[in-house]
């Protein structure tokens, strides 16, 4: 039988609720569990993703146009009504009458009376020319802007503090946007511009990366999955974000180098390392997480990686038979993970400015540990992929001025590397680049 894919979406949604899962996760889950045409997967997706990243205003809807207290609707229901909303809204490809059937067919399913609840609504917000007044921009700013674009309250204020109302507003904006898939060529395999043909040989779209020479933007797949795009099982690329590559591009790998990664799960910039010493040198591998080390295993196998060892360990802890044994360390640090709400729009409901102050001293003391695997002359990165100045410069500023036998080395004329999703079309992003200086 063919699944119903508002049916599914449905089903993750409470799911996600209840399990207080992360979304990519029960989503990944689900899908596989059943046979689902590339279609019905892509409209389950942005169903799930879209409602998601949207879900305060969606509320928001609900509150103003249900006349039952929206604590004493069904959960299910609740969901209902933000995919109705959320199509009606923002999929301007479905028919109206379709948004408001199919909900009404779900919410039926839970009981009749349920079902003639989100007619009613629906067909209220459809008349109301589906726009709902929200809270007055100039009187309330942070209130306004926490439903426009489904940000808590405490974020809004926290972004404009660090970076003013306009480029907070872009930031919230395109932190909402879903991001294209991003490649990395394995050039150990194939080149750039062979990967490239076989990629326009089986009509895959793509675009180059402007900061990355082996990135790839996925444009569009043409209906494969990225399992299937061709050179997957042998390796011939990875699946990496653009700003995550700047990581090993600026690494200043060398042939031969010996490279600690402190917290590699689930490889990304460990495999990217590995990949630029040309089959030469030696990456180590480490995360607290012994279940994620086998992730490392399994990107470093297909990519035919031979020279990383995987291993579990405390980056907590010193590890005395590595003092001074590194060419690079990188510190690719437990983050708060802001700078990805594109991906897993759950971080946006599910972090607290308290949650964020608690990560400091732990990725202060990483960093600090860390250090002391790094030769004289040799370099330690300190990364994140979150936006907060309290867990990215302030915590290199204080490692700074407390070892003084390190010092900043530039990355593209600034001390530290940003990225944004609302300037770079990448991921939130934060890297510095420090060198121990010989004696
Ligand atoms: C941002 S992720 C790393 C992503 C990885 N570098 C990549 O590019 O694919 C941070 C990692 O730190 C690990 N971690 C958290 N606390 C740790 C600790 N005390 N020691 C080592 N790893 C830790 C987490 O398990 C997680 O995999």
């Amino acid at each position: 039988m063919k699944i119903n894919a508002r049916k599914l979406s449905l089903r993750i949604l409470d799911e996600i609720e209840q399990m207080h899962e992360f979304s990519h996760v029960v989503l990944g889950r689900t899908l596989n569990q059943y046979e689902i045409d590339s279609a019905d997967r892509r409209l389950t997706s942005q169903l799930v993703f879209g409602v998601l990243e949207n879900k305060l205003l969606l509320d928001y809807y609900i509150r103003k146009l249900s006349a039952q207290r929206f604590t004493r609707i069904d959960r299910s229901v609740v969901n209902i009504l933000r995919m109705g909303f959320y199509q009606l809204k923002f999929m301007d490809k479905i028919p109206e009458s379709a948004a408001v059937d199919e909900s009404v067919k779900l919410a039926k399913s839970i009981s009749q009376s349920n079902g003639s609840f989100v007619n009613g609504i629906l067909r209220n917000f459809i008349r109301k020319g589906k726009n709902i007044e929200l809270p007055n921009r100039k009187q309330h700013p942070i209130t306004h802007l926490s439903i426009m674009y489904s940000f808590p309250e405490w974020l809004v204020a926290f972004w404009i503090e660090q970076y003013g109302i306009a480029f907070a507003e872009k930031l919230m904006f395109s932190s909402n946007k879903t991001p294209k898939l991003s490649i990395r060529v394995n050039t150990n395999s194939i080149s750039v511009d062979a990967f490239k043909l076989t990629l326009d040989q089986v009509g895959i779209k793509y675009k180059e990366s402007e900061l990355i020479e082996e990135g790839l933007l996925i444009d569009d797949l043409n209906g494969y999955s990225v399992k299937e795009i061709p050179g997957f099982e042998n390796g011939a690329f990875a699946i990496q974000d653009i700003s995550s590559m700047c990581v090993g591009k600026y690494a200043g790998v060398k042939d031969g180098d010996v490279i600690i990664d402190v917290c590699a799960a689930p490889g990304g910039k460990t495999t990217h390392v590995a990949q630029l010493l040309n089959q030469t040198g030696q990456v180590i591998a480490r995360d607290l997480h012994e279940e994620k080390l086998k992730l490392i295993s399994e990107n470093a196998q297909r990519l035919n990686l031979k020279n990383i060892k995987i291993e579990q360990f405390d980056a907590m802890l010193v590890d005395e038979t590595l003092i001074e044994q590194a060419d690079i360390v990188m510190v690719d640090a437990p983050c708060s993970g802001l700078g990805i709400i594109r991906r897993k729009p759950d971080i946006k409901y599910n972090k607290s400015l308290e949650s964020l102050n608690e990560l400091v001293p732990i990725q202060s003391e990483i960093l600090s540990i860390s250090s002391r695997y790094v030769k004289p002359g040799g370099t330690l990165l300190y990364s994140t992929c979150t936006l907060n100045v309290h867990e990215n410069q302030e915590i290199v500023d204080s490692f700074l001025s407390d070892h003084p036998d390190f010092e900043i080395e530039n990355i593209s004329d600034q001390s530290y590397l940003t990225l944004f999703p609302s300037v770079h079309q990448t991921d939130g992003f934060f890297i510095a680049k420090m060198k121990k200086m010989t004696l």
